[in-house]
Formats: C-alpha cells, sequence, structure tokens
C-alpha cells in the first residue's frame, strides 16, 4: 500500500475559482499590494509567482520592488501610504526582511483590515482567542487541502511539529478551532517519534529535510509536509525536498508531494484573503 498523494494543484484550483467567482461580485477588483526588498532569487521568484496568479483571479496586483538598502523610515511611510490607500484591500511584505530592518515592528505597521498574511498581532490574537480574521497563509492553504480530500479533523488527534510565528503555531490554533485534540512539538521534545506517531493528522513545518521518518508515523495517517528545503542530490543537482522522508507514503494514508503539495496552497489562501478582505472593507461579508 502507498499513501495517496494530496497534490496541491486541483485543491488550489478550487479555492482560486471560488475567490475569483466572489472577486467578480465586488463593485471593483480587490486590489492586493506586495512589498519587497532586495534581490533574494527565492523572494523574486516567489513574488513574480503570487502576483501572476493575483492577476489570472482578477484581483489588482501592483509589486513594489524596493533597494535592499531601503531604510526603515522608507518601507513605513510606503506602508502608511499603502493603509491610507482605498482601492488596496492587501498589503503583504515579502519576508524575509533584510537585517537593517525591525521586522516585528513592520508587520505592526500594516493595518490589521488589510494583513492578509495574518502576521498582525491583532490578528494572530483573534485567531488564537476563537474569533478570527485574516488566516495565515499557509496554515489557511494547509486546512482547505485537507477539507478538499475529504480528511477529518474533527475529534482526531493532531501533531504539528514546529513552532513557528508564521506555520507552526496558526497551524496549531487552526487544527484546535477545527476540533482536533492538538500537540504541538518542537526541537525540544523528548521522543519525537513517540509524539508524532500519536497523530491521526500530522504536519510536519520544521525546517530540516527528512527529519520524519516511517518509523514516526501512525498506519494510515495523514501527513502534511510543509518543509521546502533546497538540498543537493547525488549528481550535485539542486532540488526541493520536504521535512519528510519519501519513504513515509509506505506507512501513511495520505501525504502531499514537495513540490505541489502545501506550496500552491499558501498563494491561493493568499489571494482567498485578498478578497475576503475587501469584501470586509466594502461592506460585504465573506464566507467563513
Ligand atoms: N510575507 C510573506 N508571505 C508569504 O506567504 C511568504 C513570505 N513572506 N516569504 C516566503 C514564504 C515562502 N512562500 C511560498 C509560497 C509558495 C510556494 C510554492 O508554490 N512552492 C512550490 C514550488 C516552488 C519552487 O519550485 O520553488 C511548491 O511547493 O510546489 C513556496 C513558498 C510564501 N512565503
Amino acid at each position: 500500500m502507498t499513501a495517496q498523494v494530496l497534490a496541491g494543484a486541483p485543491a488550489a484550483a478550487a479555492l482560486l475559482s471560488r475567490a475569483a467567482a466572489r472577486a467578480r461580485t465586488l463593485p471593483r477588483p480587490p486590489g492586493l499590494a506586495i512589498v519587497r526588498l532586495g534581490d533574494d532569487p527565492a523572494s523574486v521568484s516567489y513574488v513574480r509567482g503570487k502576483d501572476r496568479k493575483a492577476r489570472e483571479v482578477g484581483l489588482q496586483s501592483t509589486v513594489y520592488a524596493l533597494p535592499e538598502e531601503t531604510s526603515q523610515a522608507e518601507l513605513l511611510a510606503l506602508i502608511a501610504e499603502l493603509n491610507a490607500a482605498y482601492d488596496v484591500d492587501g498589503i503583504l511584505v515579502q519576508l524575509p526582511l533584510p537585517p537593517h530592518i525591525d521586522e516585528a515592528a513592520v508587520l505592526r505597521a500594516v493595518d490589521p483590515s488589510k494583513d492578509v498574511d495574518g502576521f498582525h498581532p491583532v490578528n494572530v490574537g483573534e485567531l488564537w482567542s476563537g474569533r478570527p480574521g485574516l488566516l495565515p497563509c499557509t496554515p489557511a492553504g494547509v486546512m482547505v487541502l485537507l477539507e478538499h480530500y475529504g480528511i477529518p479533523v474533527a475529534g482526531r488527534r493532531a501533531v504539528v511539529v514546529g513552532r513557528s510565528a508564521i506555520v507552526g503555531r496558526p497551524m496549531a490554533a487552526l487544527l484546535l478551532a477545527a476540533d482536533a485534540t492538538v500537540t504541538l512539538a518542537h526541537r525540544r521534545t523528548p521522543d519525537l517519534g513517540a509524539v508524532t506517531r500519536e497523530a491521526e493528522v500530522l504536519v510536519v513545518a520544521a525546517g530540516r529535510p527528512h527529519l520524519v521518518t516511517p518509523e514516526m508515523v501512525r498506519p494510515g495517517a495523514a501527513v502534511v509536509d510543509v518543509g521546502i528545503n533546497r538540498v543537493l542530490d547525488a549528481a550535485g543537482v539542486s532540488r526541493l525536498t520536504g521535512d519528510v522522508h519519501p519513504d513515509v507514503a509506505g506507512v501513511a494514508g495520505a501525504l502531499t508531494p514537495v513540490p505541489g503539495g502545501v506550496g500552491p496552497m499558501t498563494i491561493a489562501a493568499l489571494l482567498a484573503n485578498t478578497v475576503t478582505a475587501a469584501e470586509r472593507r466594502l461592506g460585504l461579508s465573506g464566507p467563513r
């Protein structure tokens, strides 16, 4: 037996087509502003992908590509301008930012009603108090992926590996909101395998290539691999690999591929969030 492949593309396409349909009912297209500093190749390529998909879905997308040496004050001034702009519904500041910028201060400067990354402390607090506002894109995308493939969460044991502010923590909050019994494990968790073997739903976002091996997985579990690690293969070619060892497919009931699993969901969730932000700002209520 080999695990069902939880491909991201069909679930992302379904989410995007629902978002596009909602966008078409608005009096004007939802506006997305993407801010990026410097020329890190991964950031340039992710931002290009987001901008292209945003246009496909009927959003008005603008990329602000600023030089690496942009000062914190200049960046905050741009954010203030975007906060005040009527036709901007969503603001995304691509991370990571250069070391001379105070990331937390920048994330706090974004108007929470335009925070389509769900990183502002107000949105984090709303999420953990069970009154979700705008949701962090990767965890929100994982929930849509599980739903798309009919994988139940309510009443089940869920384990999240990794406690980052961007994935692990909000992932645990969303699984809890969906009535799972949630364990949040991390690098200081003793006997990680004993903990992950409890999971009926296992989400791995540790940033460590092939951290999760077959003996750490409960037979039949649904395993979501959030890891995107660039590694060199035997021939010295750079490849993407996840935090879950490929042999886990022999034990799990379902498994997301890397690439082609969670990644496409993250972008789709960002664009769906932008439509939600536009609906709220225009006084129309969206779903959720
Ligand atoms: N403010 C902010 N918001 C983000 O959402 C954000 C960010 N900063 N900084 C960087 C990370 C990374 N991220 C990804 C999105 C899509 C894929 C994706 O679609 N990946 C493809 C493969 C892409 C490839 O081949 O490189 C896949 O997994 O199939 C990956 C990574 C969003 N991020």
